[in-house]
């Protein structure tokens, strides 16, 4: 079920940083299409030789998202397996990590962070109606395509990434580690449902409203176990009736957390509001 890719067609170049037990690059892939050769620039994705054991659950995440194709999930171009090397090939998105994007740029609009949410909320609506759970919604896997620029009246286009190794083999400390935004129950039972994707949207949005900011990002792995048996909830937005979204998807019972229906009815209507608000008053939502 995969593309496999040969060794020999990629080319590597710089080193973009590490995900958990991998490390990535940028590089590009050539091959031929009718005759004419045609070089792509592409994300190299390399599982780290001392976690080969965890090689098929690396490829099974990103089968997941090539068996499916979205405009908001990122293509996966196929695999290429060379002496030791695990490697995953997918799409280049231009600009990168969405929480490092937040962090450099502050002047977003309240309106392009809705786009982005909305945008979210689509790729989540899509994977809930084939019933597949991702299990690893953040900010920094999502993926910004276009930044959008409100001059030329052009929008913010993101893509959600895979969602790599799972954390049934990752270990507890690493399934600490994402607390917030893994889901309660996860901790229990490190299985992922349709409803865990939920409640990591709920992070998801405090990190776009908050600039990029990691929520309890000050806690250690103990302190945010104790967010969970305090059943906590994160310091709420000004925006009430964000705030109110984000609580719906944090629910600590998963069944009463919306469906992805409902949190894009609500995302329309924040829209709406924030354009009202905007262009009569100038002003935005507090
Ligand atoms: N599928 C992907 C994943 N990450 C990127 C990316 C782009 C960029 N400009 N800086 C980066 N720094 C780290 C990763 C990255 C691109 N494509």
């Amino acid at each position: 079920q995969f593309h496999m890719i040969k060794h020999e067609d990629l080319t590597w170049r710089e080193s973009l940083g590490q995900g958990s037990f991998t490390h990535i690059s940028r590089g590009s892939k050539t091959d031929q299409r009718d005759g004419v050769t045609h070089s792509t620039e592409v994300l190299l994705k390399v599982l780290d030789a001392n976690h080969k054991n965890c090689w098929e659950s690396f490829f099974e995440a990103a089968s997941l998202m090539s068996q499916i194709s979205h405009k908001h999930l990122l293509l996966v171009y196929g695999i290429s397996v060379h002496k030791s090397k695990n490697i995953m090939v997918q799409e280049f998105v231009k600009h990168g990590a969405l929480d490092l994007y937040l962090k450099r740029s502050m002047s977003v609009s309240v309106s392009w962070k809705l786009d982005v949410a909305k945008q979210l909320a689509c790729a989540l609506n899509f994977l809930e109606e084939k019933n597949i759970a991702h299990g690893n919604i953040c900010a920094k896997n999502l993926l910004l395509a276009r930044e959008g620029d409100p001059s030329a009246d052009n929008s913010p286009f993101i893509k959600l990434s895979d969602p790599g190794i799972s954390m049934a083999l990752l270990g507890k400390d690493v399934v600490l580690d994402r607390i917030p935004w893994v889901a309660p129950e996860v901790l229990d039972t490190l299985e992922i449902e349709l409803e865990c994707d939920k409640w990591s949207f709920g992070s998801t949005l405090w990190e776009i409203f908050n600039n990029g900011e990691a929520p309890l990002q000050g806690l250690d792995p103990i302190q945010k176990q104790q967010f969970y048996e305090h059943f906590s909830n994160l310091p709420a937005l000004e925006w009430t009736e964000l705030a109110d979204l984000i609580i719906q998807c944090m629910q600590y019972q998963p069944e009463l957390r919306p469906s992805c229906r409902s949190i894009i009815r609500q995302l329309n209507s924040l829209i709406t509001s924030d354009y009202e608000i905007l262009h009569a008053t100038g002003t935005h939502p507090k």
